[in-house]
């Protein structure tokens, strides 16, 4: 069942489970389906403008995932878009009003109308950075389009897979900009070749998804959207599956120790296993493998 989130509070999705009740029959342009138990799937849901980033809709992503990320019966998340692209950025007509606005108002005073631009661009970077901070591992399924805020999001994502006709492009210097959401700050911890960002950074040249898997920003193509829908189902019901405890405790320390030096990050997993190795998620998977079963766990 399709459910469709209307700027629900943060609370209301961390307490309850994302069962199968629409909470809302008021349009949203971001979606929440439960796909299996304990996997939700996310959409970009403004097809007709090829699900290009709103103001709301920026609020509104935030909100499901800080919600998902709380939520005890949710194990995995993908994001994916609904219709025809991915996401092709930000809305140029709509995205940037409220910056404008303060751009153009002649009331403000200069050093003011900065520190009102810095406190925007922040409010949009917390909103992907919420995907980097949910505990949860988050799989970009991409298909078509991916340009600009596109490629912001799923650089703050754990997983990113694509179809073979997906179509990226770091696209800010074209409009203006240099991107401030976050590509240019992660791209290079996930794909590790310095030079091949810098090119297309700064050039907003396309590339495809065969590129794209050359150099690491994804790490599977499929043949088309049918196949993006089963193997990102596949691989977040594996992840699913697993001890959450385990699957938090690794995505945590890999983002720790991609930001921090090998001794920190090696302190950092002692300290978390101090007492997550206490947790039944330990015995329960050891006992299952031993026997050859498969281990279920409780909700965290
Ligand atoms: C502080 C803020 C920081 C954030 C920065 C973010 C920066 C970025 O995201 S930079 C990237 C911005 N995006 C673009 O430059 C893409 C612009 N769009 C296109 O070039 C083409 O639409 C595209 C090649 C993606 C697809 O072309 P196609 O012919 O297949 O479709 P269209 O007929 O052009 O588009 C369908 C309808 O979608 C509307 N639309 C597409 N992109 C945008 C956009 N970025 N903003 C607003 N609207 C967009 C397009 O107008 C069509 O609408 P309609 O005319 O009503 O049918």
């Amino acid at each position: 069942m399709l459910r469709r989130l209307a700027s629900p509070s943060i609370s209301s999705i961390g307490k309850r489970a994302l069962s199968t009740t629409p909470i809302s029959k008021s349009s949203s342009e971001i979606t929440v389906k439960e796909q299996r138990p304990y996997v939700y799937n996310v959409k970009l849901n403004r097809p007709a403008k090829l699900n290009t980033f709103t103001m709301e809709m920026w609020r509104e992503f935030k909100k499901v995932i800080d919600g998902l990320a709380e939520d005890p019966k949710c194990r995995s998340i993908i994001v994916s878009g609904e219709g025809k692209s991915f996401c092709a950025g930000i809305d140029l007509a709509a995205g940037l009003s409220d910056i404008i606005r303060v751009i153009q108002d002649d009331s403000m005073e200069i050093g003011r109308k900065g520190r009102a631009v810095r406190r925007f661009i922040g409010e949009i970077q917390d909103c992907f950075t919420a995907l980097e901070k949910c505990p949860k591992p988050i799989i970009a399924a991409v298909h078509s389009h991916c340009l600009g805020a596109g490629i912001d999001l799923i650089t703050a994502c754990d997983i990113r897979i694509a179809t073979q006709d997906a179509n990226f492009s770091i696209r800010e210097v074209d409009i203006g900009l240099a991107a401030d959401i976050g590509t240019l700050n992660r791209i290079q911890k996930v794909v590790g070749n310095d030079s091949w960002t810098r090119e297309v950074a700064l050039t907003a040249r396309d590339f495809g998804a065969d590129e794209a898997h050359r150099y690491g920003l994804i790490s599977r193509i499929v043949d088309d959207r049918h196949s993006l829908n089963e193997k990102s189902i596949e691989l977040a019901a594996r992840i699913a599956e697993k001890s959450p405890i385990a699957v938090q405790g690794t995505k945590e320390t890999l983002n720790y120790a991609r930001d921090h030096s090998t001794d920190d990050s090696l302190n950092f997993i002692r300290t978390w296993n101090m007492s997550q190795l206490l947790s039944t998620d330990l015995m329960n998977s050891t006992m299952a493998a031993m026997n050859k079963k498969k281990a279920t766990y409780e909700d965290v």
